[in-house]
């Protein structure tokens, strides 16, 4: 089976309920009706009780079960939700009457909803730029207890007749941390390494990637990927990483034999982390929207529980596949816990 197919499937099998924080979007509704029709989760509409039920039922799912409607305005859960707020927040100056306005935001109840377990992951960015998705959830959900930085990557999907190396890779970080020293890049790296593998079960072949490759050029910005592939070396001493290296050379074999013949990746990299967010986001773009690669994210990794970003640009198939994802994080962080 495809690597898209395999988490529709297993997202079949599980139950979990996942809260999309843009429940009046279009885009979402539509998505929450085929993730109901395809049983991918139970679904947890956020925003504006009234819209949208009418827009649910106008879109033909008004009368599907496994999909509640959450107001924050309107909700018997604010008195407790504000109390949770303000112990999360009164370190930096949150006031109770801060924290009931703040629950009022689908994106922050949507993620409290996440943090009480009555929901086990949330979705948003359809119409909200990432900054303040990622903002809240690491302030309401919080890093994972082994985890320092958060941090997310593009599940790309490589299936088109011309796409020579089909399969399942992800480009990072292309959505959040914006200009990563060389601890944070192998931090990355490393998350990045297990999230693949968590969620198509493949090997991770992690290149880390720069316009260099094997000192064919010097820079400070060069340096800086050698650093993270020897720190990526000491923290995972199993994995197969090779750095700094271009894209060609971690891509394509023929490349790869002329201008590193002994890179341990051979050009079948799977894992492809960028040294910064400018590359990262346009390369994962140009990969979508030239090259015809499914693009799943941003996927936020180093949560204590799951939470995922969108692009503004996502279709409601977008939205479903991410609704996947969030609920083989979901199983995941459950057998953590
Ligand atoms: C994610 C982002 C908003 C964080 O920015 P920031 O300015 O550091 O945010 P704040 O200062 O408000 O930090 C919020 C909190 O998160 C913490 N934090 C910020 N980045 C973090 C990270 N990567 N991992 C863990 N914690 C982080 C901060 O310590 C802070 O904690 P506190 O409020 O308890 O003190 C910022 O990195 C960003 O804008 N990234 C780019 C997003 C974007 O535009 N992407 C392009 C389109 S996809
Ligand atoms: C991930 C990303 O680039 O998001 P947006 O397109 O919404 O800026």
């Amino acid at each position: 089976m495809k690597p898209l197919q395999i988490l529709l499937a297993n997202a079949a099998k599980s139950d979990h309920k996942i809260a999309l924080s843009e429940g009046s979007d279009p885009r979402v509704i539509e998505a929450a009706i085929m993730a109901r029709k395809q049983k991918v989760a139970r679904i947890v509409l956020v925003g504006d009780a009234a819209e949208i039920c009418c827009k649910l039922a106008a879109a033909g799912g008004g009368a599907l079960d496994g999909i509640e409607i959450h107001d924050p305005t309107d909700t018997p859960l604010a008195e407790q939700m504000a109390g949770i707020y303000l112990e999360l927040r009164k370190h930096k100056g949150a006031t109770s009457e801060a924290a009931a306005a703040a629950v009022q935001n689908p994106h922050v109840f949507a993620a409290l909803l996440v943090r009480m377990g009555l929901a086990d992951g949330t979705v948003g960015g359809a119409a909200t730029p990432t900054a303040e998705i990622v903002r809240t959830a690491i302030q309401i959900i919080g890093t994972a207890p082994n985890a320092r930085l958060v941090s997310s990557f593009f599940l790309m999907l490589f299936c088109k007749d011309h796409h020579e190396t089909k399969g399942a890779h992800i480009f990072a970080d292309a959505g959040l941390v914006i200009e990563p020293n060389a601890r944070e890049m192998a931090e990355i790296a490393c998350a990045s390494a297990s999230s693949l593998n968590q969620l198509v079960g493949d090997t991770p072949r992690v290149a880390m990637l720069s316009f260099s490759t094997r000192g064919s050029a010097s820079h400070e910005k060069v340096t800086k990927v050698v650093e993270a592939t020897q720190l990526v070396r000491e923290m995972a001493p199993d994995m197969i990483v090779d750095g700094e290296i271009q894209f060609d050379a971690a891509f394509v074999p023929d490349v790869a034999k002329s201008k590193s013949p002994d890179s341990p990746l051979a050009g079948a990299a799977n894992v492809f982390i960028f040294p910064n967010l400018e590359s990262g986001n346009i390369a994962y773009k140009v990969a979508q929207r030239i090259g015809g690669a499914v693009a799943i994210g941003p996927i936020l990794q180093g949560l204590a529980k799951p939470a995922n970003d969108l692009s503004r640009g996502c279709t409601a198939e977008d939205i479903l596949h991410i609704i996947a994802v969030t609920t083989a994080q979901a199983d995941q962080s459950r057998s953590h816990s």
